[in-house]
C-alpha cells in the first residue's frame, strides 16, 4: 500500500442498522474514520483537486450510501462501503473504522476495523 493518505474522521451518517427488530423501525448514528491510500505527490506539485482523493466528495457519497441502505451487522455496512469506495474512486487500499456509538451502553462505542488492499 501506498504510505501517502488522504483522511477523513469522524464523519457522522445515518442509517437504518441493527440485528433486533427494534433497530429496523429507526436510524442511527454510525461514526466512521477512514484512510484512504493515494499519492499525493501529483496533486501537490499541481496544486489540482482532479489528480487527488476529493474527501468532501467522498464524504457526500459515503451518507448518500448511508442513507440508502439498511444493513443488519456493522460487518456488511463496511465490506459494502469498502468495495464501493474501491470501485467508484479507484482507491487502492483503505483502512474503515466503523462505530455504533450507544449500542453498548458500558462502552464509549463498538464496532469494527477493517483494512482493505487491492492491486
Ligand atoms: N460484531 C457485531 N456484533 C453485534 C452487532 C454487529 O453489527 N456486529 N450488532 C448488534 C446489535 O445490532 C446491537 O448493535 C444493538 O445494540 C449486536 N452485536
Amino acid at each position: 500500500m501506498r504510505s501517502d493518505r488522504v483522511i477523513i474522521e469522524s464523519l457522522a451518517v445515518e442509517t437504518v442498522i441493527g440485528v433486533y427488530d427494534w433497530e429496523r423501525e429507526i436510524r442511527q448514528r454510525l461514526v466512521l474514520d477512514l484512510e484512504l491510500a493515494t499519492d499525493i505527490r501529483a496533486a501537490a506539485a499541481a496544486d489540482d483537486i482532479a489528480l487527488t482523493l476529493d474527501y468532501a466528495a467522498i464524504s457526500q457519497r459515503i451518507a448518500r450510501f448511508a442513507d440508502e441502505q439498511a444493513f443488519a451487522l456493522v460487518e456488511t455496512f463496511a465490506e459494502r462501503l469498502a468495495s464501493l469506495l474501491h470501485d467508484e474512486f479507484a482507491i487502492a487500499g483503505l483502512t474503515l473504522t466503523v462505530r455504533k456509538p450507544g449500542a453498548v451502553a458500558e462502552a464509549a462505542a463498538v464496532g469494527v476495523r477493517i483494512s482493505r488492499e487491492w492491486s
